[in-house]
This record gives C-alpha cells, structure tokens and sequence, in this order.
C-alpha cells in the first residue's frame, strides 16, 4: 500500500481546512466511480497538500497502523516516495518510521518501501536508496517503483535499483499498469525484482518470465477496476494464473482512494468471483511467503 492513498479518512478530515475537506470530498466521489489511469494521479496531491508536515506524516501513519489493526492485518508494507517537507528527506523518513514506532503492538507488524518512479532523477534515486540503507534496522526493507508509468523509462536509474538489490533491499516493481510501458523486459531481467504489482497490460514476453522465475504477483482487485486496468473483476488475469498455482497477493494499493480496506479485497474474491474459502485461506496463509520480510 502507498502511505499517500491510505491515510484514513477521519484523520484527514480532523487536520484539513474547510477547503481541502471540500476537495478531498470532491476528489474521492469521482474516485468512487472510476477515472482514468492518470486522472487517478491527481487524488494523491489534495493528499499531499493537507499532510504537509512531519508532524502530519507520523500522526498519519500511526492512524494508518491502527486502523490496519482494525481490519485484522498482521503485516504490512508502507510504500512512499520520499518528501521534503520543510526539515528534508531524512525526517520525513524519521517521521514515518515512528508513526510505526507509536503503534508497535504485539501481532502488527510494519515495514516501509520506498518509493521511486521511472522518471525519478538519478540524484533523487541515489539518495532514496542511501537513506534506505542507513535505516534498514529501523524497518526500511526495500524499494519500490511506482508512480505514473506510461512517464519515464527505468533505464537511467537501473544501476541505482541493482546497487539496492544488491545490498540487501527488495525490490518491489508495479508494471503492467499501462500497455504503453517499454521498459519490462529491461526491469525483468536487469533487477529480478521480488514482487510485480498489479502485471495487467504485461507483454507476452514479460508474462512468460514472471511465470518461468514464478515471480510473485500483487493484486489490487479495486485499484485495477477503478483506473479501467481492467473493466470487471474476473478479467484480472493473475487470479487464472493464481488458480493454477503461480504465487499471487492480494492486496489494497490506495484504501483511501478506493475505499477498499484489505478486509473488503478478501470479500470480493468471495462475494463477486465465487472462490471457494478455503482457497482464500490458503491464498492469505502463503501471501506471508512472498514479503520481504521473512518472520
Ligand atoms: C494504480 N495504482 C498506483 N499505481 C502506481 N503508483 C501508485 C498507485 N497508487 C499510488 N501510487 C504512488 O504512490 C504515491 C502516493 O503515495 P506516497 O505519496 O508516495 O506516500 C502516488 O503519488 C503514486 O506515485
């Protein structure tokens, strides 16, 4: 999930201003529905305008945490792309991190990738990837890539991403967000990333590597719908690739966005795709195989 798109709701009502609380409203009615992919892009920056301060970002995080907490999940992996926000990167960072910290409880578990986009500068990309390294004991456990990807081309910043793999941080990929994307073969075979999100538009010749290297894929059942990756549930090609037996997760992507805490994606493969449950058990029992953080 990315920190941006999972805030909770009552928590950004309480800090906004009457005219951010008007077009937070405004923004999550028309998600509701469904946009386009990039129209989509622009929920996250009314986010980013009422979360503008450090103090924000940790108080954010912690209310994220705990309602987590209350939808029943054990572990997660907090996605977000590093902000300056006044007292630079490494607080924002810090300011993460202990919004974590305050809500450490026994049985929750929670982790933070961050996240770089195709068109990431390579000074922004080195400095992301330092900052991880230096708090991976505090719970910085890999890097994601994300973001609008029909912009940008992960050529420039691939040797960033390989120096990351290869110091010991995973490497979570979205790809398949768009047909128009030209670089996943390159990301396949340069950075054998850990995890792929979403996979919806892959070419052929990416589909057949992430099946071969069995290379787990991340489903966001709601997201996928919402931004018309696909136009039903059941065109979602990984859950066939998830029957037959290839490693998938389900996941949420934006809760606040799309209004789907991981309680409710679970319920859709029930409710809308007829899986048996004892499938869905087993899928959410092996979803702890493929994290970055073996426990
Ligand atoms: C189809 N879904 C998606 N596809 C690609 N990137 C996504 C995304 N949903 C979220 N993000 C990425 O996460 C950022 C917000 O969190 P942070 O401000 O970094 O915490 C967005 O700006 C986007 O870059």
């Amino acid at each position: 999930m990315h920190l941006g798109g999972s805030f909770p709701l009552d928590y950004l009502i309480k800090v906004a201003s009457d005219e951010e609380r008007r077009i937070l409203n405004e923004n999550l009615k028309k998600a509701s529905e469904t946009v386009s992919y990039k129209e989509a892009f622009q929920m996250f920056k009314i986010v980013s305008q009422i979360v503008c301060t450090e103090d924000r970002v940790r108080e954010g995080t912690y209310w994220l945490c705990e309602a987590l907490k209350e939808d029943g999940v054990s572990y997660v992996e907090i996605r977000t792309g590093l902000k300056d926000l006044g007292l630079g990167f490494e607080n924002y960072l810090k300011a993460v991190l202990e919004g974590i910290e305050n809500a450490k409880s026994p049985g929750f578990k929670a982790y933070v990738a961050l996240s770089l986009q195709r068109n990431s500068s390579l000074e922004i990309a080195k400095r992301t990837v330092s900052l991880a390294l230096k708090y991976k004991e505090r719970g910085v456990i890999g890097i994601d890539v994300s973001g609008y990807s029909e912009e940008g081309d992960i050529r420039e910043i691939l040797p960033v991403l390989s120096f990351a793999k290869a110091k010991g941080l995973g490497l979570l990929v979205h790809m398949g967000e768009s047909p128009l994307e030209t670089d996943q073969m390159v990301i396949l075979q340069a950075l054998n990333p850990d995890r792929i999100g979403h996979g919806v538009h892959l070419s052929e010749d990416a589909k057949q590597v992430i099946l071969e290297k069995k290379i787990p894929v991340e489903i966001c059942l709601s997201s996928s719908l919402c931004v018309q990756m696909i136009e039903k549930l059941e065109e979602h090609p990984w859950l066939f690739w998830g029957l037959q037996g290839h490693p998938i997760v389900i996941a949420t992507d934006d809760p606040l966005i799309f209004r789907s805490p991981l309680s409710r994606e679970y319920s859709l493969l029930y409710e809308k795709l007829n899986w048996p449950i004892e499938r869905i058990i087993e899928l959410a029992q092996d979803s702890f195989k493929y994290t970055l953080k073996a426990e």
